[in-house]
């Protein structure tokens, strides 16, 4: 089999990797010649751990190569793998633009039968889209299939989670697109679902709308536990315990953030009211999220007085440990409110760096100790583990006051209180 896999993001990256992986050739093909470059050097352009030494030994193996020449790629593969992005539109609905070209790429350039893969998160009906967009670039007919296989890997853990999925689905017009998937798959332990394009696409969504979901309900329970005087982690612990709930996905915070779950809840949201359908649910998930940080920062302010003038240590810029990825990230919005409220910020994270409309605002700081340095408060907004063994004995001495506003309910409240911090959390404590 021979795979192309068109845009070279973290999710096509990952992807050519596992499936070099599983045995097959594989080639990477991206618009961005920056990109091709470094991965042919292996040297990934993201950061996501164990990608960088499998790149290395998939590039020695012969079986994966990176190319930014699009007719020469489109030609000599059998099965095209979709992973461009899908940003959202100022209306929430999916940006397709990229999806667009890449199927207008493939049916130019048509050359035999081809299994094309949509693995973006895209609407329902884009598989529709899809085959109608090739089709209609096509000089000369061939036949080809256009099948969905949405990817449900997590940033931080991409490479596990898509060496051992959970499960994989595949929506399929016809029995054998769906049989040349699984032959595909063979090699993978884990259930395979076969069902209709639509309903691929769907479950796409409906997965991470759930998942956000679940985050909103323990931000919310928040609120209450804290004017309750009740410690939110151990109710999640409490209901987490009944497996039908489970303790995943009820870490009480800021907020989620990353490139996926805001807009996907968004475009799932524009796509029930283009069908005249109401997800309040869903509507309620959102706005809980826009402004559960608010709540953190308020809790500062009746600390501190106000900010100005004040200094303060952001700990994490990343939307979620393990990436250097800042999009939709909690950490930048509460950046942006410190500083609109004239505090100065110094930020420090292991590998994301500040956006470019921050830079002269914010400090971006090489250590947690230069970023603690004079600070009247420090704000962790990331759970990296460096920030789980700070030594906060040595750091106390060399902050202003030694007040500390924990976004992710991973510290030790009972030891700081007792070596005479002032802490707060999400939900009490
Ligand atoms: N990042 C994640 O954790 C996950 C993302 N997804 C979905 O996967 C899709 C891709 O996401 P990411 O990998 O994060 O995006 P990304 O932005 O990291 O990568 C997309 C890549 O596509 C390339 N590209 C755009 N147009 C192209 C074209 N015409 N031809 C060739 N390459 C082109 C871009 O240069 C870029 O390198 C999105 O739909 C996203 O929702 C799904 C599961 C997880
Ligand atoms: O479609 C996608 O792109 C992916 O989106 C998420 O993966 P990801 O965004 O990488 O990260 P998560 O681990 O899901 O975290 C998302 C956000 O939720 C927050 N979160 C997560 C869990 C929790 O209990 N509480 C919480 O606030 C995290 O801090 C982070 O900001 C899903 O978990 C993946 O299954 C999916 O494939």
């Amino acid at each position: 089999m021979n795979i192309l896999v068109i845009g070279t993001g973290y999710v096509g990256t990952t992807t050519a990797l596992v499936l070099a992986e599983m045995g097959w050739n594989v080639t990477g093909l991206d618009t961005d010649v920056g990109k091709i470059e470094r991965l042919r050097q292996g040297l990934p352009h993201f950061y996501e751990p164990g990608v960088e030494p499998m790149l290395r030994k998939q590039l020695d193996s012969g079986r994966l190569r990176f190319t930014a020449h699009t007719r020469e790629a489109i030609e000599a593969a059998d099965t095209i793998f979709i992973c461009v992005g899908t940003p959202p539109l100022p209306d929430g609905s999916a940006d397709l633009r990229y999806i667009k070209q890449v199927a207008e790429d493939i049916g130019r350039n048509l050359n035999a039968y081809k299994l094309v893969v949509i693995k973006s998160t895209v609407p329902v009906g884009t598989q529709r889209r899809v085959a109608e967009w090739v089709g209609a670039a096509q000089t000369e007919p061939k036949q080809f299939d256009v099948v969905s296989n949405p990817e449900f890997l997590r940033e931080g853990k991409a490479l596990y989670d898509a060496l051992h999925p959970d499960r994989i689905i595949i929506g399929a017009d016809t029995v054998s697109a769906g049989q040349r998937m699984k032959n595909m798959y063979h090699s993978m332990d884990c259930p395979i679902l076969v069902t209709t394009p639509k309903t691929a696409e769907l479950i796409k969504y409906a997965a991470n709308s759930f998942l956000a979901t679940k985050i909103s309900y323990i931000n919310e329970l928040s609120r209450l536990c804290d004017k309750l005087g009740i410690n939110v982690k151990e109710v999640a612990q409490g209901i987490g315990l009944d497996p039908r709930i489970g303790t995943s996905f009820l870490q009480a915070g800021i907020g989620y953030g990353g490139s996926c779950f805001p807009k996907d809840v968004a475009s799932l949201l524009h796509t029930a009211h283009e069908h005249g359908s109401e997800l309040k649910l869903l509507e309620e998930v959102v706005a809980v999220n826009r402004t559960q940080y608010m709540h953190l920062l308020e809790k500062a302010r009746a600390r501190l007085g106000d900010f100005s003038g004040k200094k303060v240590a952001l700990l994490g810029l990343a939307f979620k440990p393990d990436t250097d990825d800042i999009r939709e990230s909690i950490a930048i919005r509460i950046a942006e409110r410190l500083v609109d409220e004239r505090a100065y910020v110094a930020a420090h994270d292991p590998a994301a760096v500040l956006p470019a409309e921050l830079c002269a605002s914010v400090a971006q700081c090489s250590s947690v100790e230069q970023a603690m340095q004079d600070a009247h408060a420090v704000f962790l907004c990331t759970e990296w583990d460096e920030y789980l063994s700070i030594d906060w004995a040595a750091v106390k001495h060399s902050m202003h006051q030694p007040n500390i506003f924990d976004g992710r309910n991973v510290l030790d409240a009972g030891k700081l209180t007792t070596m005479g911090f002032f802490y707060q959390g999400v939900g009490y404590r």
